[in-house]
């Protein structure tokens, strides 16, 4: 049996559903399918989900349909149309957002959860209502119904360790179960959203509860690619990669799979397959738990912008004991998370994300390390960008830092810090924002310019 995931490139127009049926259908192994909601179908164009959100904002405050509602009717009118669907289908899809746009306002979190997961919760039954209508034995399949159990936690919800059990039930569905992505349901029967880009999460999810052979996840792309191809025009393409090195690289900015997508595929021991929806028969990317070494320590470069860090320094920090615990608990007073934290003899340097923060919060964590830690000098540099490098060979290569710094320097680009992941299978270099695409740029002639992938 396998999971197949499609994400909302793959579902944002009926040609793609057609494919995404052709797909499904062209392997008898291909049982329970993940969706996502509609996506762009043009890089200007809006996602489904984005839309739910600010039309579900507005009807919280106003209690009337706006313009992303009637977008949001339009979209899966066309799509349903194009598959030649039913009249009353698209009227049952309109009366189900109206029916979600009206539930329960007494918590506008829950509320907005509620209409966030509409957009994948509609999908799956258009997309059920196409395969039934093309004559194959499929069913729309209710998280709540399956048991994905979730945490409480809105917009960034866990899976509970009993949905795993609940799941493992599928197996004896008959025929094709369709699946919404990106959300479950808590204990008390509520649904929360994974983080963005969580029908990646189902996805894994479900591969482990039913044991699948493999966890194909469709999209839009021929393979993960060694850079963002937003970066780098056709950049090299990764045919093995690690679970490790994938969910450094996710992590870091490869948005072509969700970091915590890998969790529950790799603790089963599911490989994961990125193959592209528009090219299926194209070999995509395994991920795999070993792979063979090949081309050098680097297997990719990934970046992210909008970081800061806070520098604090103190003579003699070396041998004040509990001067670390003591930093980040001021950060977990102010429930901040941290990436990295880089330190020398007397400096350390804290890395976060820049939203997280507001210039008031700022002014008070800088006080209070001032005043509590007693530091010489505490300061926030805002605008960084952080770019890693990321590759199990790296363990076993001599003179991958310097290679890096050497490509950094001959492209005049001020390194703000470099840290190595404890596991040596990532290395961060920070820079100023508005070196980001130089640098990466830099890294990549370095370590792939030669490569024959
Ligand atoms: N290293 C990478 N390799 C492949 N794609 C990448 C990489 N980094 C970023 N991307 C982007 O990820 C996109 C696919 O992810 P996403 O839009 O979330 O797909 P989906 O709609 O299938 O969920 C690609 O179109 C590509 O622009
Ligand atoms: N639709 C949700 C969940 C998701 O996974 O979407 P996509 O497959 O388009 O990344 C989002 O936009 O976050």
């Amino acid at each position: 049996m396998k999971v197949v995931k499609f994400g909302g490139s793959s579902l944002a127009t009926g040609e793609q559903v057609k494919k995404v049926f052709d797909i499904v259908m062209s392997d008898p192994m291909r049982k329970i399918v993940v969706v996502s909601a509609p996506g762009k179908r043009y890089p200007e164009d809006e996602k489904i989900t984005d839309l739910l959100i600010s039309c579900g904002k507005y009807y919280l405050k106003n209690r009337t349909l706006d313009h992303a509602f009637k977008k949001i009717v339009e979209r899966y009118t066309i799509i349903a149309n194009d598959l030649n669907l039913s009249r009353e289908l698209i009227d049952q899809i309109k009366e189900e957002f109206v029916r979600v746009l009206n539930q329960d306002f007494s918590n506008p979190i829950i509320y907005l959860e509620a209409v966030k997961a509409s957009g994948e919760d509609v999908n799956a039954k258009l997309v059920a209502a196409y395969f039934q209508q093309c004559g194959v034995e499929a069913s729309y399949m209710n998280p709540r119904d399956a048991g994905l159990l979730v945490s409480n936690e809105p917009g960034n919800a866990q899976v509970l360790p009993e949905s795993y059990n609940n799941l493992a039930n599928l197996r004896n569905h008959p025929g094709i179960i369709i699946f919404p992505g990106f959300f479950g349901f808590n204990k008390n029967g509520e649904a929360l959203t994974f983080s963005r880009s969580g029908s990646d999460i189902t996805g894994s999810v479900l591969a482990n509860g039913v044991k699948s052979t493999i966890y194909e996840n469709f999209t839009d792309v021929d393979a993960v690619y060694s850079v963002n191809p937003m970066i780098i025009e056709h950049p090299k393409e990764i045919r093995e990669i690690t679970y490790r090195e994938m969910r450094e690289l996710s992590y870091a900015g490869f948005c072509v799979l969700h970091d915590e997508a890998l969790i529950p595929a790799y603790r089963a021991g599911i490989p994961v397959h990125i193959k592209n929806t528009n090219n299926p028969s194209a070999p995509g990317t395994k991920i795999v738990f070993e792979r063979v070494q090949k081309n050098g320590p680097v297997v990719g470069i990934a970046s992210d912008n909008g970081f800061c860090s806070i520098y604090v320094s103190k003579y003699l920090m070396n041998r004040e004991v509990g001067f670390g615990r003591r930093l980040l608990h001021i950060l977990e007073k102010f429930n901040l998370s941290y990436e990295h934290s880089p330190s020398g003899i007397d400096d350390i340097s804290i890395i976060l994300r820049e939203s997280q923060l507001n210039k008031e919060m700022e002014k008070e964590i800088i006080n209070y390390i001032k005043y509590d830690l007693d530091a010489d000098e505490v300061k926030m540099e805002h605008g960084l960008a952080l770019i890693m490098i990321v590759g199990e060979g790296m363990r076993r290569f001599v003179g991958t830092a310097a290679r890096a710094s050497k490509a950094l320097a001959e492209n005049n680009i001020n390194i703000e810090m470099i840290n190595q992941g404890s596991s040596e299978v990532s290395m961060m270099f920070g820079v100023k924002e508005m070196d980001e695409v130089k640098a990466v740029q830099a890294l990549y002639q370095e370590f792939f310019a030669k490569v024959l992938i």
